[in-house]
């Protein structure tokens, strides 16, 4: 096989094992064929410098210490959710909206507790990863986001596409970090959430590399550019591209169906492997949603149900008694 090509050909297929391991949770290889295909990739690289490619697999974790972080503007706000925490709030929620949108219906989602990211596509190609900031101006976490290993390097969609979602710790890498850290007398991070913010703010991305972070994707930003018409339609064609969609959301018709998964949800949220304050109600419909249009700083079209905060104490009463 003529040595360029094979470069290629193993990029792609070094792609597809990452997304079948990291996004499908369904390996079609092992990791030793896994790491022989990457080891190949790497020694090919290095005998052809011409073919250097900043998106290949080999080039997620190392490249230069930063000084700082870049300031990067959100081509469109970075829009923070508006809460309710009781159901009277959330029929208020409702009622705000049928006022204008008489037949909506929602999409309802877990609220990732984490901290949201953009991620940006050209002509298939990640190029840049920005934090929210103040909304409008962000930093460029690019070299820490890259080190993500269920984030597609590229994704098969022309033109640019903007995708929202929250970069988080997982419970076990959270609990394995602060042991790591307990053992060489380090602060402990409180909370994963600070634990994953902590990590994408390293200036090193071979620090971050090794924090395991993971991320899901709830926003396709420039979805009416690409054909779509409602959210669930957003989130399917995210999953299509490869982007790792949290399958456990439900489209309710209205506050009852909202209330019944919100309580589903909350009974079970401690056996889920990140943590979630909340949930997130959407309108589907895109065109409702630009109709809605937004606040300050929230959309009109969203708002986030908050969990009562726990007794800490009946939690470690759980913990220890179960
Ligand atoms: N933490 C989450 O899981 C989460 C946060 N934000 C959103 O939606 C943003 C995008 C448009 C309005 C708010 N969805 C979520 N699931």
């Amino acid at each position: 096989m003529e040595e360029v090509k094979r470069i290629e050909e193993l990029r792609t297929l070094l792609e597809k094992l990452s997304y079948e391991y990291y996004v499908l949770d369904h390996p079609s290889v092992s990791d030793q064929e896994y790491d022989r295909y990457m080891q190949e990739l790497i020694a090919l690289e290095q005998k052809h410098p011409e073919c250097y490619d900043a998106n290949s697999p080999t080039q997620r974790v190392g490249g230069a210490v930063l000084e700082g972080f870049e300031k990067v503007e959100h081509r469109r706000m970075m829009l923070s959710l508006g809460n309710v925490f009781n159901y009277e709030e959330l029929v208020a929620f409702d009622e705000r909206v049928r006022a204008l949108e008489p037949d909506v219906r929602y999409v309802v989602e877990l609220k990732i507790d984490g901290l949201a990211m953009s991620l940006i596509y050209r002509d298939g190609r990640f190029v840049q990863a920005v934090t929210r900031g103040d909304g409008t101006i962000g930093e460029d976490v690019t070299s820490n986001i890259k080190t993500i290993p269920s984030i597609p390097m590229r994704i098969d969609e022309p033109g640019e596409v903007e995708v929202r979602g929250e970069v988080y710790m997982p419970k076990a890498s959270f609990r394995r970090l602060n042991s790591e850290r307990e053992a060489n007398g380090e602060e402990l991070f409180a909370n994963p959430r600070n634990a994953a913010a902590g990590s994408v703010r390293q200036l090193d991305s071979t620090v971050c590399a090794k924090r395991g972070l993971d991320a899901f994707w709830y926003y396709f930003v420039n979805a009416q550019e690409h054909g779509i018409h409602s959210h669930e339609e957003a989130l399917e064609e995210l999953s299509r591209l490869h982007l790792r969609v949290n399958p456990l959301r439900r489209c309710c018709n209205n506050v009852d169906e909202i209330w019944a998964f919100i309580e589903e949800i909350s009974a079970r949220r401690h056996e889920l492997p990140y943590e979630i304050d909340g949930m997130v109600i959407k309108v589907d419909d895109l065109n409702a949603q630009t109709r809605l249009g937004t606040t300050v700083k929230v959309p009109r079209w969203a708002t986030a149900y908050k969990f009562p905060a726990e007794e800490v104490t009946t939690r470690l009463l759980d913990i220890v008694l179960t």
